[in-house]
């Protein structure tokens, strides 16, 4: 099996239900899901079938009700908040929407400092900051405060945050949830270009064109998977992805 085959997360059996204010709200129903490394996978569904529920489950920012995840080969079942911190901070990025930086830290700050808390010496912490922020087309920004920045340069810069550890696994929720089109076209453009140097990537996207730059579009209905498809091989069969088969055709 090659490299790119490889399971890097598997799912089997999730479930989860919040218990808030009013009635239980079963967000994920019974999830089986294995993302192998190199792929790039969208969860589309409408608001409130549990999509952001299951990404927070893929990354331990939640944990499952019944069910397990398997990370790399490696069951997760037993790991503490302790140990999830801190396989989050070696191995897996996560971007949200509304990106989640220290507002009191420059961006310079905001990205080494998961380096640095994962171990990495300064000066190597320093270059892959460098090199990131030139990537994402950031240089010049680089003493600025995050108040300072547009939306679309805040979600860069949570970008590089979250890619600085040269994480195994990029989980992304609704990363353009909060820009303009400008903002949404750089987010699919950045995406699309670390996916093609390898990075597995899971977002959760209502929007049609960032979906359409992943190979396997998953539709999450109600809690469940109602459609798994990769992109190349895609039939019209689903039951809400129509907009991204309108941008495909
Ligand atoms: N912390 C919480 N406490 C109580 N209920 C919650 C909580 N988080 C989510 N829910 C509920 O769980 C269900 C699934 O929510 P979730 O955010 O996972 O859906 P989603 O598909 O990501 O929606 P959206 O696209 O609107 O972000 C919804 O009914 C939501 O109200």
């Amino acid at each position: 099996m090659s490299e790119a085959r490889t399971p890097l997360l598997k799912a089997v059996g999730l479930v989860k239900t919040h218990h808030g204010e009013g009635a239980p709200a079963h967000a994920v129903r019974g999830v089986d899901l294995t993302v192998r490394k190199g792929e790039f996978v969208a969860l589309t569904g409408p608001s409130g079938a549990g999509k952001s529920t299951l990404l927070h489950l893929l990354g331990g920012l939640q944990r499952p009700d019944a069910g397990g995840i398997e990370l790399d080969g490696a069951p997760t079942a037993a790991w503490s908040e302790a140990r999830w911190a801190v396989e989050r901070r070696r191995r897996i990025g996560i971007v949200f929407q509304f990106f989640n930086l220290v507002s009191d830290l420059s961006v310079v700050d905001n990205v080494e400092l998961p380096a640095l808390l994962a171990g990495t010496p300064p000066r190597q912490a320093r270059a892959r900051r460098a090199e990131l922020l030139a990537e994402l087309g950031l240089s010049g920004k680089e003493r600025n405060m995050p108040g300072e920045l547009s939306g679309g340069e805040q979600q860069r810069v949570a970008l590089a945050r979250a890619l600085v550890n040269q994480p195994d696994l990029l989980l992304a929720d609704e990363p353009a949830g909060s820009l303009d089109s400008r903002g949404t076209r750089e987010v699919t453009r950045l995406l699309t270009r670390f996916h093609g140097r390898g990075q597995t990537i899971v977002l959760v996207t209502h929007d049609a064109r960032l979906a359409s730059a992943a190979d396997r579009v998953i539709s999450f209905f109600d809690g469940r998977i109602a459609d798994d498809a990769a992109l190349d091989t895609w039939p019209a069969r689903s039951t809400d992805t129509s907009s991204v088969l309108r941008l495909r055709g």
